[in-house]
Order: structure tokens, then sequence, then C-alpha cells
């Protein structure tokens, strides 16, 4: 619920005029400010208590008690990790698939919880919920105002168009380029290990071939790379420079800074147009950010255009595959390629960090999944095509997919996201009035005791491997419904490139635990609970992940 400016500046204008004679301005602008903050009062009081409290027709849903009189959850919301608190509440609430929440000033959320609830939403009344608008003019400057972005039929046209791209097919044949790009990333990593190792002070006290590295910022240079060269046909080298400018640009960009906090805080009741313009750092930052990331993806298309133009154009990437639809113009391919580059590579980085965290809380798993890998898989040193690898490799290495997918399922990369109704509709029988936001949140669903059984808190990636010959439940987790698993969400809206990320994701797993073996530097972030995980978008460890990794003999 918004105000309604125009109507209550009309109002007062419209007040002022009668109320004063005219003939003095001052007179008339403290009429005019008196009605406009009377109204403005009055509107408060009603959607900030009395309409949420006692009107709404959401009030009958279950909620979390201990809301605070005028800000609901919001301290929880900010101070707990995207999603944690909407995970406490999933677990501890009974509820009929709907879960009721307020948040700053008391403004209503609702949360599906159930699998019905998540298939109305997502699947059979995918339409009748879109993207906040302050998601277009606040991750539109990030993202582009591409795929992600894009609503009704101009959706469903764009997807139709790119969604040759990620077929079956042709994901078998990125494989062999995920691997390559994998191994040579990871040996640029074991030569700065090998070479910090040697300069290690006996005050370091760390083992031979060992250095410390943060994690979060090696797993995004890898896969901005892996974008590049699989999505644009172009090699930005950010693997081997660790000063490379575009993957600066992004650390920037996904920094979750105080600023960027105030500016998402602000969409939620300014227009975005004026967040945007305030003169702060960080929209300058971003506004800079975007105009150079653009640039560079018209470069690109510029380039690629000229190709398709003198019919040497023989490129299987995204944005080739976008081009020779000829679904888009120059400057929506700009958008979609801007989507393509932050939507695929910060969320299989982020994956990627998480999984070393716990990788490196549970060494027994990570001794096994390395021999799995090891005596899988050829040398990260033989040579690439004397030893080529294909996905039915990838195929053929159960522990490696377990630990992928729960992962995936424990740490999904991106926790949390939000829909509006764009009409009255309902979900499980429940009235959603028009412009009800609803939380949709895979932190939740995936920990679910309900949807997981009484282990869903821990991490146990053997409940991705059979119980038994033929048992088919692996292929779910063993979980009590496919919407159980919502990393990457479900339906028309699901994420594009899953079958893109989970095959790079595992070719990365695979090269770096193949070759390192990961412990944590600090022992005190071996307690979950107490590491501050932050995020635009993704949510990872707020200080970077730093561990020890050691270059392994043997293979
Ligand atoms: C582990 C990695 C990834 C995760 C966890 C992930 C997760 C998601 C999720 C949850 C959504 C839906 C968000 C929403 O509607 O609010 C989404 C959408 C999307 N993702 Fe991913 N993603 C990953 C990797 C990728 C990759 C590698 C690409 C591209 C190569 C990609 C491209 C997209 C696009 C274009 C959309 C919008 C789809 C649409 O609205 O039709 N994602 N992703």
């Amino acid at each position: 619920m918004g105000l309604r400016w125009h109507a209550v500046t009309a109002i007062s204008l419209i007040y002022a005029y009668f109320a004063t004679s005219r003939t003095s301005v001052l007179g008339f602008l403290a009429s005019f400010l008196v009605a406009w903050v009377v109204q403005f009062s009055l509107f408060a009081v009603w959607a900030v208590i009395l309409y949420p409290t006692f009107f709404s027709p959401l009030s009958g849903l279950p909620e979390p008690s201990g809301n605070g009189w005028v800000m609901g959850q919001w301290r929880r919301i900010v101070d707990e990790r995207p999603g944690g608190p909407m995970l406490d509440w999933t677990n501890s609430i009974p509820n009929n698939g709907l879960i009721r929440f307020r948040s700053l000033f008391n403004q209503e959320r609702i949360m599906p919880v159930s699998p019905q609830a998540l298939k109305e939403v997502l699947v059979t009344k995918n339409y009748d919920f879109t993207k906040p608008s302050e998601f277009v003019t606040g991750l539109g400057r990030l993202l582009g105002i591409g795929l992600f972005l894009a609503e009704g039929e101009e959706h469903k046209h764009q997807r139709r168009n790119l969604l040759p791209a990620f077929a079956f097919r042709h994901l078998k044949d990125l494989v062999p380029i995920f691997w390559d790009m994998s191994r040579e990333g990871v040996l640029v990593m074991a030569d700065k290990v090998l070479a910090e190792a040697q300069q290690n002070s006996d005050e370091e006290k760390l083992p031979p071939k060992t250095a410390v590295l943060e994690i979060s910022d090696w797993a995004s240079r890898m896969t901005l790379d892996i974008i590049g060269v699989t999505g644009l046909g172009r090699d930005f080298g950010a693997t081997k420079d660790p000063d490379n400018d575009l993957a600066k640009t992004y650390n920037v960009l996904f920094s979750p800074s105080p600023q960027a906090q105030l500016l998402g805080m602000l969409q939620l009741f300014l227009p975005g147009w004026v967040v945007n313009m305030l003169p702060i750092k960080r929209n300058s930052t971003v506004g800079h950010a975007s105009a150079e990331i653009r640039g560079l993806c018209a470069d690109l298309i510029a380039s690629k255009k000229r190709r398709l133009a003198a019919k040497t154009l023989d490129d299987h990437d995204i944005l080739s595959v976008a081009l020779e639809s000829g679904g888009f113009t120059d400057e929506n391919l700009v958008d979609q390629l801007m989507t393509f580059l932050a939507a695929g590579h910060e969320t299989t980085a982020t994956a990627m960090t998480w999984t070393i965290y716990m990788l490196c809380l549970h060494p027994e798993m990570q001794d096994r999944l390395r021999e799995e890998v090891r005596s899988r898989l050829p040398s990260l040193d033989a040579d690439a095509t004397a030893a080529p690898v294909s996905a039915l490799d990838f195929d053929h290495m159960p522990y490696l997919n377990a630990v992928c997918n729960e992962s995936l399922r424990y740490h999904p990369p991106a926790p949390m996201s939000l829909r509006v109704s764009a009409v009255d509709t309902t979900i499980c029988d429940q009235h959603v009035p028009k412009g009800t936001r609803v939380m949709i949140v895979p932190l939740a669903i995936n920990r679910s005791r309900e949807l997981w059984g009484p282990d869903a808190g821990e991490f146990k990636p053997d409940r991705w491997l059979p119980y038994f010959e033929g048992d088919k439940g692996a292929a779910s987790g063993h979980a009590a419904s496919n919407y159980a698993f919502l990393t990457f969400f479900h339906g028309p809206r699901s994420c594009i490139g899953q079958g893109f990320a989970k095959a790079e994701f595992a070719c990365l797993l695979a090269a770096w635990v193949g070759r390192f073996r990961f412990e944590l530097r600090d022992e005190k972030d071996r307690d979950e609970g107490k590491m501050k995980i932050k995020g635009i978008i993704t949510a990872r460890p707020a200080d970077g992940l730093w561990v020890k990794a050691t270059v392994l003999d043997g293979w």
C-alpha cells in the first residue's frame, strides 16, 4: 500500500486555495503544508497500524510473534542473514501453506511455504505475480532490463529466443570448455599458492605448499571468465589478473555496502528514479560501472554483428544464439548480455564459496570427494587434447553430484526473492489483493523440516545417493516434493541457466578439490551461526572466505 502523493498534493493545493485569502504567499504555503502533513499522518496511522492489524484480508494468516509496534519484524530481518528469520518461521509456525510477516513500517509480506502454495505462485499463476517495480529501477542498473526483469508477453518472447542457447545438447558441448577453463584456472591458482608458500615466514606456521586465499574472489574471477567465453565469446582474463577492471567493477557493484542497503530501503517508499538521482556515492559508482559494462557489451555485439554479416560467425555462445534468433534489437541485446554477465557469474561463484566452506567444516567429505575426482578424471597436468573429458565423465561421479546438490540446497546462492501480485488473486484459496508482496525464500524451503525431514538442517550429501538398488528418491534428495528444492525456482521464470550453472559448478569444484586441500584460516569461522552473511541478490560471508589452500601431489 503506497501513499498517493499526487492526490495528497492536489487536495492540499485545493485546501490552501480555499482556506487562505490568496494574497499572502506564506499563508498559502503554510496551509498547503498543514494539509499535507495532516493527510500524511492519517495515512501513516492507517497504513502502519490500523490496516495490517485490523482490516487486511491477510491478517488471519499465521505470523511470527514479537512484532515491533511500527517496525514489525524489521530488526530481525536486517540483523540476521538474508532469509534467516524466514527459515526460523517456516520451521516453527504451524500454517496451511502461507505465513504472513510484517516488514519495515509493518508492511505486509506473505511467504508461500507448502508445495501447493509455491506451485501456484511460481507455475500455475506465475504471471499473476510480477517482480516489483523497484527491481527494475534498482537492479536494472546492475542487470540490464533483460530476461530477468521482463514481464508478461515480452518475457515469453525473450525466453523463447534465448532457450536454444541452454538446450541440453548445447550444454553437453560446453562441458569440455568448462573443464578446460577450470583446469587452467586451478593451475594459475596453484602457481600463486606455491609462489606465496616459498615466502611464508615461520610465525605463520603454514604447512609446506600452502598459502592463504580469499576464495570468493578467486571464484568470482574464474566464473566471470567462464561466462565471458561461453556466454559472450570473449575471454576477460580475470583469473590471471587479480586487478582485472571488469572483475573489480562487479566486486564493487555486488558489495553489500551500507549505502547500497540504504538505497534499497528507500526504493520501497520513493519512486526509483528519485532514489537513483540522490547525490550519494553509491549512485555515482553504480552509474559509472553500469555505463562501463554497457559499453563493453555494445562493443561485443558490434563485433559479432560484423562477423554475422560477413557470414564468418560459427560461435555457439549465448550472444551468438540471441543474435541469430533475430528477436532482439541492439539495445535489448545489451541488456540481455548485462543480465547474463551478472546473473551468470556471481551466483555460481557464491555456490563455490559456500561449498568450499562446507568442505572445510567436513574434511572427511572433502577427502571422499577428492578420491572420486582423482579416480575418475584425468590429472590437471594432462594435456587437455590428449585426455579430453565429456559430460558423461561427470554423470559417472555420484558423490560430486551429491555434494553439488547438497551445497545448492543447504546454501542457495540467492536465498530470497520478491514478487508482487499484479491482480487480485488467490494462493491456496486465500484471497491475495493486488499489490501484495510475496516473499519467495529458497533458504527457508530448502531447509524446511516438513519437506526434508528432521535432518533438514544438516549438510548431508548422502541424501542425494540411492539408499537401495533402484531408489528413485535419490534424484530429489529424498525430499517430500519437487518444490522442496527451490534454489533455481520452478516454472516459466525459473533460472534459465540452471543446467549451465550445474555443469560449470561440477567442473570447477572437481578441479579445485582434486588439486587442493582446503582448511579454514580462522577457527572462529567454524561457527556458521556467528558468521556475518550479507549480499545483494546473492548472500556470502560478508568478510570473504579465507582458507589455507595446500597444493597436493599425486594427481
Ligand atoms: C548456482 C548458480 C545459479 C543460481 C543459484 C541461480 C538462481 C536463479 C534464481 C533463483 C532465479 C529466479 C530469480 C527470480 O525470479 O527472482 C534465476 C533467474 C535467472 N537466472 Fe539464474 N542462477 C544461477 C546461475 C545462472 C547462470 C549461470 C545464468 C546464465 C548463464 C543464469 C541466468 C539467469 C536468468 C537470465 C534468469 C532470469 C530467468 C527468467 O526470468 O526467465 N543463472 N536464477
